[in-house]
């Protein structure tokens, strides 16, 4: 059995929710089936996610919101309309997908705003399938409740619960096809919750995992993943497998093909990820698996992601002081911040933190304690910092990886602001000036590929001759 996920783009319109059922009729193994809510059709087009969002919060703000209503409603009738559901059948869709604007009774401002989000996906999986309904296949909506897909109570960043997979599991012995919207669950209290944006992918890895499917096939507008962003450089090398690792690691830093927290639940059971392209479904696209191929490159890809600051704290014989580091992640703890990295030297240390979780009191309050309570000879922060990853398993067995990029990076001009390699050998991050980070995914992306003799693919368990 497959579970197939299909993105925003692959919904946007009529047309394209026509390729979508072409698809899934194409394969009889397509029995699970998750739909995003429809996504741009074309380049300034709105995400029907970010028209809910607009209509929530002038909603939240003013009382009401007719006009954003009324852009919601028109992307869902012209879909209606030209997929040619009957009238009864629009009608119903629309006065539910009402139901749910016009009702904040009993629901918090935040509740309200993810039960508004969640009924992008909910209204178009049910679209869809009356849509298949109407072209003679047995397909069913089901709803993430009914279902059981519980999640914790974290309001537009949910995480699934363990005891989900085992409740999920019967969507396996279903009939006909099932067709479920991404992107929310419900706590144990029977509160909907969203997951992060671009949570579908988060949903269509869980049911894989639950119903411990052959294969998760997600479909999205692009024919594989890329070593850079295409969008970045154009027609750049295909990806053809990579390894849960290395996409886990690339999604973090800025791959947006693929839901960073979406890989967990296939990982963990050992299924499969195959990324396809809706608009090209005989391209074989790119496979995610467990191993890395007998013959890896060393380099399988470059990303990067902006909107990180970096706390600099330096004291002579820092390292010698017992609990320096633990101090210094408490305050962070105590002002509830996470961190992303910690590259440290003898007598320095920096962490790089989310600048949106930063405010400006937060950092006051924070410099002023490490100041006082650690005794530090400096502390400083630096904002508008942005991470590019080199990401590769063929980095484990290869040598000079870093002096190339550091080489590239020099050469083209761009500015270090620090480097760290992960402790898994499988990526290494360099903190540049947000506003140069193109200019280095593109240094390296010429350094790593397109020099055809550097190339070349080294095994893997094999040390390449390449040195510094
Ligand atoms: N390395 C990459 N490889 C492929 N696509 C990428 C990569 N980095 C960013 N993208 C972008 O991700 C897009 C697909 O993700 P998304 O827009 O979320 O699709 P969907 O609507 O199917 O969920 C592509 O159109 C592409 O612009
Ligand atoms: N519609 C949601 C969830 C999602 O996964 O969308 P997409 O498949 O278009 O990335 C969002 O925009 O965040």
């Amino acid at each position: 059995m497959k579970v197939a996920k299909f993105g925003g783009t692959s919904l946007a319109n009529a047309e394209q929710i026509k390729k979508v059922c072409k698809i899934i009729r194409a394969d009889q193994e397509r029995r699970v089936v998750v739909v995003s809510a429809p996504g741009k059709r074309f380049k300034e087009d709105t995400k029907v996610t970010d028209l809910l969002i607009q209509y929530a919060e002038r909603f939240l703000a003013a009382g009401e919101a007719p006009k954003e209503k009324q852009a919601i409603f028109a992307r869902y009738q012209e879909i209606v309309k030209e997929l040619q559901l009957s009238a009864g059948v629009g009608g119903q869709i629309e006065a539910e997908l009402d139901a749910v604007l016009s009702n904040q009774k009993n629901l918090s401002a935040e509740r309200f705003m993810d039960a508004v989000k969640a009924a992008g996906e909910d209204t178009c999986a049910k679209v869809v399938a009356h849509y298949l309904r109407s072209l003679g296949e047995d397909a069913h909506y089901v709803n993430p409740l009914d279902a059981g897909l519980l999640v914790t109570d974290e309001v537009g960043n949910a995480h699934v619960l363990p005891e989900a997979y085992e409740k999920l599991a019967a969507l396996g012995a279903d009939r006909g096809i099932t067709i479920f919207p991404g992107f929310f669950g419900f706590t144990k209290s029977g509160d909907l919750v969203t997951f992060s944006r671009g949570g579908s992918d988060i949903t269509g890895s869980i049911l894989a995992a639950a119903v411990k499917a052959d294969v998760y096939e997600n479909f999205t507008d692009v024919d594989s993943v890329y070593v850079v962003n295409p969008n970045l450089v154009a027609h750049p090398v295909e990806v053809k497998e990579i390894t849960y690792r290395e996409m886990r690691e690339l999604s973090y830093s800025g791959f947006g093909v693929f839901h960073e927290e979406a890989l967990i639940p296939a990982y963990q059971a050992n299924i499969p990820v195959c990324i396809k392209n809706t608009n090209n479904p005989s391209a074989p696209g790119t496979m995610i698996v467990s191993e890395p191929p007998v013959s890896t490159k060393r380099v399988s890809g470059i990303a990067s992601d902006s909107g990180f600051c970096s706390i600099y704290v330096s004291k002579y014989l820092m390292n010698r002081e017992i609990g320096f580091g633990r101090k210094l992640l408490q305050i962070l703890e105590e002002e509830g911040l996470s961190y992303e990295h910690s590259p440290s030297g003898i007598d320095n240390i920096s962490v790089i933190l989310r600048e949106r979780d930063l405010t400006v009191e937060k950092e006051e309050r924070i410099v002023e304690r490490i100041s006082r309570e650690l005794r530090v000879d400096d502390v400083s922060v630096t904002h508008g910092l942005a991470l590019v990853m080199i990401v590769g398993e063929g980095m484990r067995q290869s040598v000079g990886t870093t002096a190339r990029a550091a080489a590239a990076l020099a050469q083209a001009k761009i500015n270090l602001e620090m480097i760290n390699q992960g402790s898994s050998e499988v990526s290494m991050m360099f903190g540049v000036k947000a506003v140069e980070a193109d200019r280095a995914v593109i240094a390296l992306y010429q350094e790593f590929f397109c020099n055809e003799e550097e190339n070349q693919p080294v095994l893997a368990n094999h040390v390449s001759s390449v040195s510094v």
